[in-house]
């Protein structure tokens, strides 16, 4: 029988990497609590049950009561209780603590960041060579003569005289079957030799085991399936659906605009395209038609039981939901099971299905963080917005700006009509356009040897008039003092060892003033200029439900394909390329920047929450070990204004779980909001990041990211789905001036309020003002188009 290994989460956003490095090396079966779950009596008695601890890291300090919750009580078992115990940074410094040494800050804290280890190469490091580790602390253990008379050194490393000298880096109890390691052996970066002593630490934990004959008892009843592991839709996977009338024909010249245009978005009251105008990772457009009397629009605010859903063309809405588990994001599911689909082409990505977003306040609140109060809304006595804003497509059309393939597709019965009038449209839409829009592959190469879309190519020189007259705008930036303090603040938090990186954000308004009666649609003129100054690969524009989202993304947070491979690609470490003097930056310029130790540990510590994040849904769940591996790490890519490190984490749904009833959306609802947004850890991040940031009545945030910071995209009938982070992006709510105003003159006229949002990751490497700058920069990728 498989033995048993008890895993306390101290609340880390890498906890789940090293569950699933423990379950590699042991082959043992692993069950992980927080530190808070249980009393100690409650955790004595089913103790029994495991047959060793893994005490795991975590924000805050050994010496506050309720950062450790349990942990302390762990080491002070009874010895009769005892069972072998290995302790990772909070877990060690714990260890450290409980016999006796000091636990102090380090002068220069060590955040993503690798370090060699110095050791005697027994115990936990037979047969390792050299131990390259990756650090995420702050603090550290300090020993001391009682401390030593406990606890054996194991090994350590030299930070230097100039930062924190030597510095403690593995423990064990001199008697009792317990050892610790400062450094994280889960990390991604952490060398194999690093990561061994984890298998080292299980053969002397089984050993010590068997030298006393120690067995553990049978699991207590009714320790299952914790309910935070089950799928939203509680019922196994239904095969078949309805079949999809569709048609597929090759369209190179089809223009999106012009396509667009024919689906009459200049006057459309609503709309929902998901666009890729750069094409080195997004290639799709994919637009919902919406149909009058069957386009349900679902939307739900933090707080709301219920789920509230309209359909286009009829007044009023429906209220369903509110017994359900999972809340919203099982109504969702529900509504996606009743649609299995069959028979669409393979090749196109979404043949129906939601589209639309959702705001980073509702991945706060599946945090269990509490939102600051009072929200925007409340100020400002607009609409309450809805916190998830996503439309069921029955009717679509995809485009594949590569090849040129263009699918109309509808899920009604019966509705070859529409689709066949569709395609005639679109069809002539294209042949009356004289110049291929797509681009193949590889045909344009920029100067620095990479790939750039054509589009990008030919827009820099074009694009010179200002969209709106300058008198129409009005900015308000956040102000350089406070952002500036806020990073200093931050930094504090980092110091105190409550979190590895902060990702701090502000926002800017944007107040048009403009004529009472336009000719079309202020999101669709800024939307489209945008597309040309900005191309992006998750670009897109949605109109539902009283707000309007524009967005010219790079970063897409998480996708899935109908075979259950999931991809996730974090955004980390930006670099401007217009330089002051005006000149422009190449790209081994970027790379000589993006190659700092600064900008590879904040990367770092996204990839390994985002590890982390994919772990905690597709491990260790049923018999599936979820294949999650860093695909590409730290790789440099090419935008219109900036160049970015990216990174990409894949990881597999494999058919167990899929039969169970898991979809995408188990992983999308329990990975927000995207780690690259919060810092990590993800939990104790977000707390900080919303006191920091401030609440309405104060902050330069409006006491909410709201739509900024949450995610964009699709989930189809076909399966698969694709979200990006609302990022370099704008959006308004409808009602937010009003209607009419009078101008001076007695004119009307009406007021449109644009919000947009940037930020950047903050580590102990920041200097606040390259912070400040780093976020002009990204706001100035879409800020630009009012200028
Ligand atoms: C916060 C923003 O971007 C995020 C922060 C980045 C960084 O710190 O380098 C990069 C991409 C995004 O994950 C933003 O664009 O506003
Ligand atoms: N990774 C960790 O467990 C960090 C522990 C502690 N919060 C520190 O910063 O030192």
């Amino acid at each position: 029988m498989a033995r048993r290994i008890l895993l306390v989460d101290a609340y880390d956003s890498f906890s789940n990497n090293l569950a699933a490095l423990i379950r590699q090396t042991t082959n043992a079966e692993v069950h992980t609590i927080k530190i808070d779950d249980y009393t100690l009596s409650k955790f004595r008695g089913f103790l029994k049950s495991f047959d060793a601890i893994v005490i795991g890291p975590g924000p805050g300090t050994p010496t506050n009561d309720e950062d450790v919750g349990i942990i302390p009580h762990i080491y002070g078992l009874p010895e009769e209780e005892v069972v072998p115990v290995f302790g990772v940074c909070l877990g060690f410094q714990s260890l450290c603590l409980a016999f006796g040494a000091g636990i102090g800050r380090l002068k220069v804290v060590k955040h993503g960041q690798s370090s060699v280890i110095t050791h005697h190469r027994g115990d936990i490091f037979e047969g390792c060579g050299v131990v390259d580790a990756i650090r995420y602390h702050s603090l550290r253990a300090e020993m001391n003569e009682g401390a030593l008379g406990e606890l054996e050194v194991l090994a350590v490393t030299d930070d230097g005289e100039g930062e924190n000298g030597e510095v403690v880096m593995a423990v064990k109890h001199r008697r009792l079957p317990f050892w610790g390691v400062q450094y994280h052996p889960e990390s991604c970066c952490t060398n194999l030799d690093g990561a061994r002593v984890v298998e080292n630490w299980w053969r002397l934990a089984t050993g010590w085991l068997d030298g006393k004959g120690r067995v553990s008892e049978a699991l207590p009843a009714g320790w299952g399936v914790p309910p935070e592991r089950r799928n939203l839709l509680g019922v196994p996977r239904k095969e078949g659906g309805r079949g999809l009338c569709w048609q597929m024909f090759h369209a190179p010249c089809l223009d999106i605009v012009e396509l667009c245009e024919l689906l009459e978005v200049k006057r459309a009251e609503k709309f929902a395209m998901l666009d890729s105008s750069a094409k080195h990772t997004g290639r799709y457009t994919i637009l919902g038609v919406f149909m009058p009397g069957v386009t349900e629009t679902f939307t739900w605010r933090v707080g709301d039981e219920k789920v509230s859903v309209q359909t286009f063309g009829k007044s009023g809405r429906d209220e369903v939901g509110g017994n359900t588990s999972f809340g919203v994001w099982s109504e969702l599911a529900v509504k996606m099971a009743g649609f299995g689909a069959t028979g669409g082409d393979g090749e196109s990505p979404f043949w129906g299905g939601f589209m639309g977003y959702i705001n980073y306040e509702a991945g706060v609140t599946g945090l269990d963080v509490p939102l600051a109060s009072p929200r925007g809304d409340e100020k400002a006595g607009r609409t309450r917005i809805p916190d998830l804003n996503v439309t069921f497509f029955h009717r679509s059309i995809v485009v594949d700006n590569i090849s040129g393939k263009v699918w109309v597709q509808s899920l009604e019965v019966d509705d070859e009509e529409w689709v066949t009038g569709m395609a005639e449209k679109v069809k002539l839409l294209a042949a009356m356009s004289i110049t291929p829009t797509t681009t193949p592959p590889n045909e344009v190469v920029g100067g620095s040897g990479v790939t750039l879309p054509r589009s990008t190519m030919r827009t820099t020189t074009t694009v010179k008039e200002p969209l709106f007259p300058p008198s129409a705008v009005e900015i308000t930036q956040p102000g350089k003092e406070k952002y500036m303090r806020n990073v200093l603040a931050c930094q504090k938090e980092l110091a105190k060892g409550e979190s590895y990186e902060l990702c701090l954000t502000a926002q800017t308004t944007v107040d048009l003033t403009l004529p009472l009666q336009e000719e079309e649609d202020t999101a669709w003129k800024i939307y489209k200029h945008l597309r040309k100054r900005n191309p992006a690969p998750f670009a897109g524009l949605y109109k539902a439900s009283g707000t309007t989202l524009i967005s010219s993304s790079p970063e897409r947070f998480l996708s899935w394909d109908r075979d259950g491979n999931f991809q996730l690609r974090p955004i980390k470490g930006t670099v401007r390329k217009s330089k002051p003097d005006g000149s422009i930056v190449s790209r081994s310029e970027a790379e000589e920047i993006l190659n700092t130790p600064k900008e590879r540990a904040e990367n770092l510590m996204i990839v390994d929450l985002i590890r982390h994040d994919l772990h905690g849904v597709l491990s260790g769940q049923s018999d599936e070990d979820g294949g999650v591996k860093v695909s590409k790490l730290m790789g440099i890519e090419e935008y219109e204004t900036v160049f970015q490190l990216v990174s990409v984490i894949e990881g597999r749904m494999g058919e167990t779980m899929r039969g169970e009833g898991f979809t995408g959306m188990d992983v999308l609802h329990r990975s927000l909001p995207p780690g690259s947004m919060t810092g990590a850890p993800k939990k104790r991040s977000v707390e900080i990041l919303q006191d920091i940031e401030g609440t309405a009545d104060e902050g330069d945030n409006c006491g909410e990211r709201a739509v900024y910071s949450g995610v964009f995209g699709y989930w189809s009938v076909c399966g698969a789905g694709d979200w990006s982070v609302v990022i370099r992006s704008m959006y308004r709510f409808d009602d937010e001036f009003g209607s009419q105003h009078q101008d001076g003159s007695g004119e009307g006229v009406r007021k449109e309020r644009w919000r947009i949002g940037a930020g950047g990751a903050v580590t102990a490497l920041s200097d606040a003002e390259g912070e400040w700058e780093e976020m002009l920069t990204k706001l100035n990728s879409t800020l630009a188009v009012f200028q």
